[in-house]
């Protein structure tokens, strides 16, 4: 048995590969005969670990469910999706729940915060649930990093929706994730305070080696990411690298004129190493 670390519970980390998360050939259809939809033909797309990466495309064209599959909230039809060297296509429920868990963070455009907790009980709350005791150097980092400490003891209600949205970065991050995924989290805030919380999740990249995939439909939100990754029709069709909001914004133009079934230039993994 792996020894596990007394102060935190957790298994120490094994040495890793530079990928995230990465699919490969990942098909998503729904329904059946003539309403069949695919929603993802054929994606391979590689996350290297401590890179904030922005997915975007037109409405419809795979975004979430790109997100849901390698998160393990939507099954695979056909191909692989790897967390880490974990083939989650694969895994049973249990443990996939123990994966979703353990190694995978989330933040929604909706916060999803328990309004009767404080902050801090928001933040500790799935720690303590599997028994986990939060690692308290890496709390006071990830709380300072956020610039919460004079709010932990609030509760939802007494926050601003930005400092709502930076307690749900600081739950995202405590279990020291191996990836965290993002759906539009600016989507409910003004550009302003957006802005503060797109900053703050780049900076816990930078300082903190967290990896992040965030999907949003803001060329301006894109560019804080270190890559950009366009999906059209279902398909990868992109990959920017430093994107800017004008050069992400002059992509998205070109991808509304996408014919469906045209080529992605992007061929996987391989292609990213
Ligand atoms: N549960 C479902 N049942 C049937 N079709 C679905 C389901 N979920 C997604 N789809 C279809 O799959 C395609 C991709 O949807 P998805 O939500 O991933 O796109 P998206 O790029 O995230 O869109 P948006 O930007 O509008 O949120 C769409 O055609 C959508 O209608």
């Amino acid at each position: 048995m792996t020894p596990r670390s007394p102060r935190t519970g957790q298994h120490p980390t094994p040495p890793q590969s530079p990928w995230a998360a990465v699919t490969s050939g990942l098909c998503k259809s729904f329904g059946t005969g003539p309403t069949r939809v695919m929603a993802l033909d054929h994606v391979s797309v590689a996350f290297r670990r401590g890179e904030f990466t922005a997915v975007m495309g037109p409405s419809g064209s795979g975004k979430s469910t790109l997100m849901h599959c390698l998160a393990g909230l939507d099954s695979v039809s056909a191909g692989s999706a790897h967390i880490g060297d974990i083939d989650i296509s694969r895994l049973s429920d249990r443990r996939l729940t123990r994966l979703r868990r353990d190694r995978i963070g989330f933040i929604f455009q909706a916060f999803h915060l328990v309004p009767t907790l404080t902050a801090l009980e928001n933040i500790t709350l799935g720690m303590g649930l599997t028994g986990r005791r939060p690692d308290q150097r890496w709390l006071a980092q990830v709380v300072a990093a956020l610039g919460l400490e004079k709010r932990l003891s609030h509760r939802p209600s007494q926050l601003s929706g930005g400092q709502q949205q930076r307690v749900a970065c600081a739950r995202a991050l405590i279990g020291r994730p191996e990836i965290i995924f993002a759906d539009e989290p600016t989507g409910n805030l003004d550009s302003h305070t957006g802005a503060e919380v797109l900053k703050l999740l780049e900076s816990c990249v930078r300082h903190l080696g967290q990896t992040i995939v965030m999907v949003t439909h803001d060329p301006v939100a894109a560019a804080y990411a270190h890559r950009v990754v366009f999906l059209a029709d279902g398909r990868v069709v992109d990959d920017m690298q430093a994107p800017s909001a004008d050069t992400v914004l002059a992509r998205l133009k070109d991808l509304s004129g996408h014919r469906p079934g045209s080529p992605a230039p992007y061929s996987g993994p391989a292609a990213a190493r």
